[in-house]
């Protein structure tokens, strides 16, 4: 660590509630053991009665030896006497714009037994879609819960609140689903937190109001618009996304790089305001923690931490100074190649909705933006050997305000699926040339594998690392190869989507659900490593497996069945 940039930053005031429950967690995990231990289990209770009475009771509790430990019996009777169960403060809504199979349910979809599977997924909606109940609008400080004015679509199992970043593939899911309203009333949540905290948080929850999480927002706004042409959304849309723009180039988040030939760009970092335990994982960050001995640099570890939860990649060896250690995460000293790729699609989409709602300045102004960062991206991050795009290392640390300049041996030269995200966008991908060259990169990465494209190459026991491949992803580079006029580039999109929908398939038939992600070295199963156990329901899986299917469609005739019972292998290999 830096000592000049150590603990600096914000941190924003945790509530009495979430400091409770994070004494609760601690306790609960002297009680119950490790084993099967979720620590956000506890900071999802909600009070039946006041803080202070259900605070006294929690002190009173007989404890015994040296870490106050509290029997079993005690515990599960005091959570059962002042708590309601995790995720009752949202309650099961039946969406109006569900159809069981709706009109125009992917076209191009001709094989019957994919058919009927993409009508369970559809039908997935249901089961997650919530409202906020009653209780929480009623008596908001019983709850972590935020209240929400519309209903929300959550990703799944342990995760009962919304996402930021994962709605923008809900919502790509409800487009296909033809679920315009729910998709709108997702917009509209997002939007209402933008107005209240001035930024999207990482989730709907009091604990997460320190951070955010890829800022999607416009991305969302866009696709529904290109649906819908609904312009009241868009008019609705516009101030918060000039605020979170904002946000994301405040002075905390903007770091300034000089290139060789002394021209400025500015560039934006993910960077937390916070400097503790993050409360829903606390007992697992002060334990990682606990290798520092001074409080300064504990505190500067936390933020690191929460800043790699920001970035959506929690967490990835990306933001490791040594890849195999943890406590050297350093999320706050680097660039992210695809940060910077959603701002840019942040700035064009805001000049495309002032130019729908008549703001010809804005329209300008974001143009102007949108070129400025099209062109630090190619100066900071490209590498023309490597055909890639790579994430920036700052030399001098966690540095807030002064400029440096740029040096080739700061590009982090590790293969990441987030190298490839700049096809997402138009700017990158309308030169051929350009295309193919990152296409070879891509295929020849290592990074393609039997059931879709890998995190990173390394295996560190991360869930965003290698085997692990996630849905967003897939997406984004499916997406950006596939609009590319690239004959090649479309038909790698086509595999690799094929390969992905196969994996999906095949996991449900054996085990029932979709899954949060997926192990690519073999068709049909699912990932894992992390910090909790690999999670089933799942919002963008199912969000990806449904956009892909409505482009790609499956023809009659191509199986999708995986027959052979081991080694499961959806394709050959990659070429
Ligand atoms: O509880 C640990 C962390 O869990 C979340 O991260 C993971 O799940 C999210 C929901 O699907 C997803 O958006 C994120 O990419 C995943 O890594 C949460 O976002 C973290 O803040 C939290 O600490």
């Amino acid at each position: 660590l830096s000592p000049k940039c150590s603990v600096r930053g914000p941190a924003v005031a945790s509530t009495p509630l979430v400091t409770f429950l994070e004494r609760v967690q601690e306790t609960a995990l002297g009680t119950f053991g490790e084993q099967d231990f979720d620590p956000k289990l506890y900071v999802d209770l909600s009070l039946k009665s006041n803080l202070s009475k259900t605070q006294k009771a929690f002190d009173e509790l007989p404890r015994s030896g040296e870490n106050g430990t509290v029997t079993v019996k005690d515990l599960k009777v005091f959570i059962a006497t002042y708590f309601d169960d995790a995720g009752d403060d949202l309650v099961y809504y039946d969406p109006e714009d569900f159809f069981p199979e709706p009109e125009g349910f992917l076209p191009k979809v001709k094989n019957p037994e994919v058919r009927s599977w993409a009508l369970e997924v559809h039908a997935l909606w249901k089961n997650l879609s919530r409202k906020v109940s009653d209780g929480v609008l009623e008596h908001s400080e019983l709850h972590t819960l935020l209240p929400l004015p519309e209903a929300v679509v959550v990703p799944g199992s342990r995760f009962r609140e919304v996402y930021y970043w994962d709605s923008y593939w809900v919502i790509r899911g409800l487009l296909a689903s033809k679920m315009y309203t729910t998709a709108k009333a997702i917009v509209t949540n997002l939007i209402f937190l933008v107005d209240t905290y001035g930024y999207v948080l990482n989730g709907a929850r009091a604990y997460y109001t320190n951070r955010s999480q890829p800022p999607l927002l416009s991305a969302m706004v866009y696709e529904i618009y290109n649906r819908t042409c609904d312009v009241e959304l868009v008019r609705k849309a516009l101030p918060a996304l000039l605020e979170e723009h904002a946000f994301w180039n405040s002075e905390i988040h903007k770091v300034t790089i000089q290139d060789a030939q002394g021209s400025n760009h500015n560039l934006s970092r993910y960077y937390a305001m916070w400097n503790k335990p993050r409360p829903e994982s606390s007992t697992i960050d002060k334990e990682s923690a606990s290798k520092f001995s001074g409080n300064s640099e504990k505190q500067q570890f936390y933020r690191e931490v929460a800043s790699a939860a920001e970035s959506g990649w929690d967490f990835s060896t990306r933001w490791m100074r040594n890849t195999s250690e943890f406590s050297t995460l350093s999320t706050t000293s680097i660039l992210p190649v695809d940060l910077n790729v959603y701002i840019l699609k942040m700035e064009q989409n805001i000049a495309f909705f002032a130019n729908v709602l008549g703001h010809k300045s804005t329209m300008e102004s974001f143009l102007e933006a949108a070129e400025a960062r099209k062109n630090a991206i190619n100066s900071v991050f490209w590498n023309d050997e490597m055909g890639q795009w790579l994430d920036y290392r700052l030399a001098n640390g966690p540095i807030c305000k002064e400029s440096e300049t740029w040096q080739a041996c700061n590009q982090n030269q590790n293969a990441y699926a987030s190298n490839f995200i700049p096809l997402w966008i138009d700017l990158f991908r309308s030169d051929a040339v350009l295309v193919e060259n990152v296409m070879r990169s891509l295929q020849s990465s290592g990074l393609v594998h039997a059931a879709g494209i890998a995190t990173s190459l390394i295996n560190s026991g991360q869930q965003w690392d290698f085997p692990n491949g996630w849905a967003p992803l897939q997406h984004m580079i499916v997406e950006g190869l596939l609009r590319s006029g690239v004959k090649e580039a479309r038909s790698l999109a086509k595999d690799i989507a094929v390969r992905w929908i196969k994996t999906n398939y095949n996991g449900y038939k054996k085990t029932g659900a979709m899954h949060e992600k997926y192990d690519v070295q073999k068709c049909g199963a699912f990932g894992g490593g992390g910090e909790y156990i690999p999670q089933t329901g799942f919002g963008w899986s199912n969000g990806v497996v449904l956009t892909f299917l409505e482009e790609f469609g499956w023809p009659e005739d191509r199986s999708i069945e995986e027959k052979h019972p081991k080694p499961l292998v959806c394709f050959k290999g990659t070429k």
